[in-house]
């Protein structure tokens, strides 16, 4: 009997993230300070030169360097200090030969000084008189207006993400409001007739939902938002209602469980059921998670996961993850760590395998040592750092092989 018609994880892949089935979404304005972790929808260029002025990088004087070459402990520079330079205030004054003005780091540079001395290099005896015992090179201890950024340097590329250092730049050139693409609307629909949510007490049978919050922390961590989550028992009219509802709201709609076989598991049928309803896939060859469903409802996707935690949260990772980041434009940029095997590792032959991994690292090195365990072991994934992938082909993996670990967590030692 063959239900599944089964597709290579490439192919899988190559479907999801094919032109037809990807999307694009909205731009928005958010305020500067909203704006971390969002990506901007177009290209951000500098309005301004930073530093907008020529500015001192330490407490010191603000000299012409040809009146201090060759000072010295013993033969020093003498100088006339002039007027002071005042923190926030324009310099006014001007640096003749001959002359110095003081200017505390940050400060404005005076018109005509090339160098600043730092004023540990310095001896004020009176009010006229400035011993310099130390030369500096031309420019030493200055930043000239438009070092750091000058107007029209691109600051941010369409599709980057916004980081906490890119926060300050952009309040440094003057930007309040910023185009960010607008967050993926994601509907979570955990299917089962026996689960219930974290706040009911379980009659024997019954579990608790956890793929409905897994899934959410995952799209939110990806940069997206949950716009609706529910619990739908098995019922193939409260399915069709549910999965309606949220093609009209969302653009991604994300199941778990009801997608294998069994009399219950409806996904499938509830999705042909609609005249805009179609099924891309039943089936992919990787362990765990082989029985995903992906379709397609009003031309929103609709992925159709695994109930076991595990598997979920694996085609989360492999599947929707990328299919997120694509509609971001942003390409799958996952972080990989090489590390050495513990133990040996048997794979399922035919399908790609994926494992979940414990990091840890001796004297500089990862080592990389599997979770045993079935697919509806929650707690694989609390204690994993990361996946191993075996790929099809492989038999396995033996001890001390050097693999790659993808990792799903910050790694902590
Ligand atoms: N005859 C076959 N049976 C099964 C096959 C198969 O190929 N032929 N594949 C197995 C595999 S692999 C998996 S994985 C499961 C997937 O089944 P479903 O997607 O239909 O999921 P359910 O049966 O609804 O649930 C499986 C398991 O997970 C628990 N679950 C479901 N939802 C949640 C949730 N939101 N939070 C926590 N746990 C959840 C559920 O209670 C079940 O224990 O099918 C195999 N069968
Ligand atoms: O997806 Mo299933 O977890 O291979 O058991």
């Amino acid at each position: 009997m063959n239900i599944f018609n089964m597709k290579s994880l490439h192919d899988a892949k190559a479907i999801v993230l094919s032109k037809d089935n990807t999307i694009e979404l909205k731009s928005e304005s958010v305020h500067l300070l909203n704006s971390h972790g969002r990506i901007v929808s177009e290209t951000l260029y500098a309005q301004v030169d930073i530093p907008a002025f020529n500015r001192s990088t330490v407490d010191g004087y603000a000299v012409k360097v040809k009146d201090i070459l060759g000072a010295s402990d013993s033969i020093p520079s003498i100088l006339t200090p002039k007027s002071e330079v005042l923190m926030g205030e324009a310099a006014t004054m001007v640096c003749h030969l001959g002359e110095a003005v003081y200017v505390p780091t940050g400060g404005m540079l005076p018109e005509g000084a090339d160098g600043m001395v730092m004023i540990e290099h310095t001896e004020l005896l009176d009010q006229q008189t400035l011993l310099i015992k130390k030369p500096i090179a031309y420019g030493e201890n200055i930043t000239y207006k438009g070092d750091d950024l000058k107007e029209k340097d691109v600051i941010l590329e369409k599709g980057e993400k916004i980081s906490a250092y890119d926060m300050g730049i952009l309040a440094g050139v003057g930007f309040g409001q910023v185009k960010v693409l607008s967050k993926i609307k994601v509907a979570i629909l955990s299917t089962g007739d026996e689960i219930i949510d974290y706040d009911q007490v379980p009659n024997p049978g019954q579990i608790r939902d956890i793929n409905g919050y897994t899934l959410s922390g995952a799209v939110m961590a990806c940069g997206g938002e949950v716009v609706y989550k529910a619990l739908i028992k098995d019922d193939f009219e409260a399915l069709r209602a549910a999965l309606e509802h949220s093609a009209q709201i969302s653009d991604l709609v994300i199941l778990s469980g009801g997608s294998s076989v069994g009399t219950c598991d409806y996904t499938k049928s509830a999705i042909e059921s609609f005249e805009t309803g179609e099924i891309l896939m039943h089936g992919i060859s990787v362990k765990p998670g082989k029985p995903t469903i992906v379709g397609k409802l009003e031309g929103k996707m609709v992925f159709g996961l695994p109930g076991h935690p595990a598997a979920s949260a694996i085609i989360f990772e492999i599947l929707v993850k990328p299919y997120i980041r694509s509609s971001q434009m942003r390409p799958s940029n996952d972080f990989k760590v090489r590390a050495i095997m513990t133990t040996n590792l048997h794979a399922a032959p035919g399908k790609d395998t994926f494992v979940m991994t414990v990091l840890h690292r001796e004297e500089g090195i990862y080592y990389a040592t599997p979770i045993q365990g079935k697919s509806g072991l929650m707690t694989l994934l609390t204690k994993a750092t990361g996946y191993i992938q075996i790929a099809s082909e492989q038999e396995g993996l033996y001890k001390g092989q050097e693999v790659e670990v993808t990792l799903i967590k910050e790694v902590s030692s």
